[in-house]
């Protein structure tokens, strides 16, 4: 993986529950058939495995398409990040990896999806199960009103997963760089947490069933400057255990955090998908570069 200066250096909503948010909801039968690296279908020189393979991925919403034959490998333990105009279908894309777009009557998924080698579009997979392998966190922050530690443990409890809570609640919220401001409020509600807290909140519960993949819907995106720079800082480290796959308006927050970088252009294209750097300083495709250089988009 080549980085540089401007690439990674080291390597919504509930009051009410949201079923769609809940990381662990129950039992998919999916083999760990890791499918080797990534190919031509990126123009990347990872060798990393592929977590999540895409093969001709279309998708309409009743009679609009809003992607179109996308094929793509992401490599595990590492940050990809998706970016586009709005409206090029990042977020679709996302919704794909964990089957949320089954929730949206008009949508409609054509093509393969493989999680690990296995198509998550089988009619045996569980969508439920699926999505706790596939942990998400939204644009808003959206903890349950519940304490903090109901939070974290919520997924745990509803799997009927034994364990050790305590330790749970402790290892999820360190890796989620909150454990210190909380530790001594674990029984007070979450709602009473600032944004940017809420949101690492979000983050250890989405990490709490140790998901394989974690799906990132512009997660600083309603945070301040401060609150932000922590959930970069955070994202980095989460990729040493997870496969990240984050969708972000924000370019210099891809450069900074992301080790390859999908471009998606109007229309539901997948136009170039490589290393951060290469696509920062070099890319192959002209509506690339006026994308990245702001002529557009
Ligand atoms: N639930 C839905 N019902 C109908 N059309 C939808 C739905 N969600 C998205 N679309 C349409 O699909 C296309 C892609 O939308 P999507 O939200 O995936 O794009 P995006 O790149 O993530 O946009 P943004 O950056 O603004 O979030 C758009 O034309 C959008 O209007």
């Amino acid at each position: 993986m080549s980085q540089n200066s401007t690439s990674k250096q080291n390597r919504n909503e509930p009051a009410e529950r949201d079923e769609s948010a809940d990381p662990t909801a129950d039992g998919m039968n999916i083999q760990t058939d890791v499918s080797g690296s990534v190919d031509a279908s990126s123009g990347g020189s990872w060798t990393r495995d592929t977590v999540v393979r895409a093969e001709h991925i279309d998708v309409w919403y009743d009679d609009d398409q809003a992607l179109s034959d996308i094929t793509m490998e992401i490599p595990e333990q590492s940050v990809t990040a998706m970016v586009g105009p709005s409206g090029c279908g990042k977020s679709t894309f996302l919704r794909c990896i964990n089957r949320m777009n089954d929730l949206i009557d008009s949508a409609r998924v054509e093509g393969d999806l493989y999680l690990r080698g296995k198509n998550v579009y089988d009619d045996d997979v569980d969508p439920v199960a699926l999505r706790r392998r596939v942990g998400m966190v939204f644009q808003k922050p959206n903890p349950f009103p519940k304490s903090i530690r109901d939070n974290v443990t919520y997924g745990l409890k509803i799997q009927d997963k034994e364990g050790d809570y305590d330790a749970i609640v402790e290892e999820s919220l360190k890796r989620a760089a909150l454990w210190d401001e909380v530790k001594d409020q674990l029984d007070e509600s979450g709602l009473e947490l600032s944004g940017g807290q809420q949101q690492r909140l979000c983050i250890a519960r989405a990490i709490a069933p140790d998901p394989e993949v974690l799906l990132m819907d512009e997660p600083a995106s309603a945070l301040d400057p401060v609150a932000t720079s922590q959930i970069e800082d955070l994202i980095e480290e989460l990729a040493e255990d997870y496969t990240v796959v984050i969708v972000t308006h924000n370019m210099q927050q891809a450069a900074r955090i992301s080790d390859q970088t999908a471009v998606f252009l109007t229309g539901g294209e997948l136009v170039e998908f490589d290393d951060t750097q290469k696509i920062f300083e070099n890319p192959e495709s002209q509506r690339v570069e006026d994308y990245i250089t702001g002529k557009f988009g």
